[in-house]
Formats: C-alpha cells, structure tokens, sequence
C-alpha cells in the first residue's frame, strides 16, 4: 500500500465523471490515496453533483477511507482509502442520478473484498447519459464475465427523471484475480431484440410506437433477421413515469451491441424508437466487438487483470482515451490502440491492447 497522494486532473480530455470514477475504484484497490483537482471541469456545471457524490461515499463507504472536499459543488475532493470491507452498502442520489453509475464506480473495488458485498443502489434505473438498468444487466454484465467479474442484479424498482425512486440490489462475488479478455472476432450479427417500456400514467401506445418505428428502421438496412423487440407496460416495479427503449444485438462469437434512449416531454415516441435504432446500427456498422459505451467501461477491467487483454472496437472514443489516461496513472498497466486493417468494414476499427497490472485480492 502507497500512502503517497496522487493528484488527477479532473479537467483533462472528458473531463467529466467518469474521471472521479475510475479514480476512486482504483485509489479503493491500490490503497493509494488519490486527490481529484478541477472536478469536471469540463461540463457546464462543474463540481460534484449527486450522482457523483453519491458515488465516492458508496467507494469510501466500502474501502473504509476518508473523504475530504465531499460535498455538492466541490470541485476538489480526496480519497484516503482504507481495507476494503465485503456486507451490506447502501447509496442513495436522492435524484434521478444514474444507479448504473454508482455500480460503475463500486463494482471494481468489490471484487476485491473477502466476501460478496450486497450493494443497495437508489436512483435513477434508466436515465439520460448513463447505461440503462436493461443495459448494464444485458450487455455489461455478460460481457464482463469474461474477466471473471460476477454479479446478480435485482431490479426492485425502476426510476425516471426527475423523481428518482428507483432501487436496485446487486450482489458482487469477490475475486482472488481477473483474466485478461481477448475479443478481436466480432462474426456475424445473428440475434436483435429488444424491449420498449412504458411506466406510470403513460399510454401503452408509446411503447408499441417506440418499437415500431425502431423495428423499421432497422429493417431498411437488415433485411435477413428477425428483430423483436416487446412493448411492456411497468406495473407495480416502477416509481413515477418513464418511457424508453432497449435493442440489443448478439455476434455469432457473443459479442453484445446496444442502442437505447428514453422518451422525453414533447418528442414523438417513434423519434425514440428512430433514435435508439440508429445507435445500434452506428455501432454494429463497424466490425468491432464492443459498442462505443462499452468501450469505455471495459478499460478499467483490463488494466487490473492478469495478462494481456486485446479488444477490437470501432472508433475510439474519448470516454475510453479518458479512462486509459486515469488507469496507466493509478495502475502499472500499458495501453497501446493500433488502427487495423479490416477489408471486412468500411468503418475503422482498432484494437485496444493492453498488458494488465494483475492486482490481486489480498483480502481472499
Ligand atoms: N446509452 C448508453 N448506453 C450505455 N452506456 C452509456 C450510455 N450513455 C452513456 N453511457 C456510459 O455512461 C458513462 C457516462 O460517463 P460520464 O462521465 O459522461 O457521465 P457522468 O458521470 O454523468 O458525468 P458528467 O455529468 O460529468 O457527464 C460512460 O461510461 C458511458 O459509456
């Protein structure tokens, strides 16, 4: 354990949450303490928002360690951390601030605990600019498996902007160390399928437009499969009103694509369902194997597993350049991303390559 503080620049390229993060995932797992300076310095409104405050307790919360500049508004923020502690945690935003982003930021330092922790997530399930529930169940969490990360999800309550209310349980078996992954085959796309929701007061209607509207439109441009994607009505599972959209596509090597988005006051919902079917279309274009959200949350995996991880994407994203920037400055992992060359796809795709720290669980 490192007890010399490194300071982040929260300001550099994203410049946004995702920063605090990775950071205090890392610092948790290292034990080394970590300062962020200029916390999101590049959003509009800087500084700690619910969401992200939330999210440091719950990593300090579960390493045991000190918070210092914790509060809404701070634009700088340390975590000194302590042993990590496996049981029950609890994280609330109080907002509609994304549960997805407080698993995003706990995840990784309960793998390393000495048993499973059984983290009580409340928030937002499907929010704007973060996984939905449906995404990080779906497509995250297979996907992760591959690094040997293991987690049960329990959606008790769906929750939408801008009420919040929404809760779920998520229970992490801890790890002695993760594989590397190795995912430069993308095959064929063989499955697409889907679910369109509505909650609360909202008529059903909007959710068979949603899906309508997503199944044609990707019908103009795959004509050889058949795509499913299932109006529901949320019933006793969900917390004031929400609308939204899932479409999740499967490769022939399993890899899993997705495109989403949520309905909002005023748009049309068959502009929903366009929306979502053209981000999934945008990212099974290209002949990687992750989509561009993906990408970025599969670095930090990488940069703690044991070995060499190779990872074929489309373009790169500066999320993903973001997270490797943090990683190789809190871990001894070393990114390479090479351009390939792919007769297979006019888009570019490249490969993430990286030689993991391969930290180990000193807890187990
Ligand atoms: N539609 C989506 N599907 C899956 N993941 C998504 C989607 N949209 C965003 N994400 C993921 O959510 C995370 C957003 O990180 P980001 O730092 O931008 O958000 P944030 O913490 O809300 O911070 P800020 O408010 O500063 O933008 C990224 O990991 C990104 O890949």
């Amino acid at each position: 354990m490192d007890s010399t503080m490194v300071e982040i620049d929260g300001s550099v390229m994203e410049g946004g949450g995702q920063i605090l993060r990775v950071s205090a995932a890392l610092s948790a797992i290292s034990g080394s303490p970590v300062r962020i300076i200029k916390v999101r310095a590049g959003r509009s409104s800087p500084g700690l928002r619910p969401q992200h405050l939330s999210g440091l307790q719950l990593v300090s919360d579960l390493c045991s360690g000190t918070l210092q500049g914790a509060c809404i508004g701070s634009t700088e923020v340390s975590l000194t951390p302590g042993r990590i502690q496996s049981g029950k945690h609890t994280a609330d935003t109080q907002t509609a601030g994304s549960v997805c982003l407080l698993l995003q930021a706990s995840l990784p330092c309960s793998l390393f605990a000495e048993r499973v922790s059984e983290l009580c997530l409340k928030g937002g399930t499907n929010a704007e600019f973060a996984p939905h529930i449906d995404y990080t169940v779906k497509v995250f969490k297979p996907m992760v498996e591959r690094f040997g990360v293991h987690f049960d999800c329990d959606i008790k309550m769906r929750g939408f902007y801008p009420r919040g209310g929404g809760e779920v349980v998520v229970r992490v078996n801890p790890v002695k160390q993760l594989h590397p992954v190795v995912l430069t085959d993308r095959g064929n796309i063989t499955k697409i399928h889907g679910r369109a929701f509505v909650a609360g007061v909202l008529p059903f209607k909007l959710a068979k437009d949603m899906s309508t509207a997503a199944v044609k439109t990707i019908r103009k441009e795959i004509k050889d499969l058949y795509v499913n994607i299932q109006p529901l009505q949320e019933k006793e599972n969900a917390y004031g009103n929400g609308t939204g959209i899932i479409i999740i596509a499967e490769s022939s090597t399993g890899c899993l694509f997705a495109g989403s988005a949520l309905g909002k006051k005023g748009v049309y919902a068959d502009k929903v369902g366009i929306e979502a079917a053209e981000m999934l279309l945008r990212n099974i274009r290209h002949n990687g194997c992750v989509d561009e959200f993906l990408q970025d949350q599969m670095i930090i995996f990488m940069a703690l597993a044991n070995g060499t991880s190779r990872i074929r994407t489309g373009a790169v994203t500066l999320h993903t350049q973001t997270a490797i920037h943090i990683a190789e400055q809190l871990t001894q992992a070393k990114f390479t991303i090479t351009k390939c060359d792919d007769e297979l796809s006019s888009d570019s795709t490249y490969e993430i390559h990286c030689e993991g720290s391969g930290a180990v669980n000193q807890n187990l």
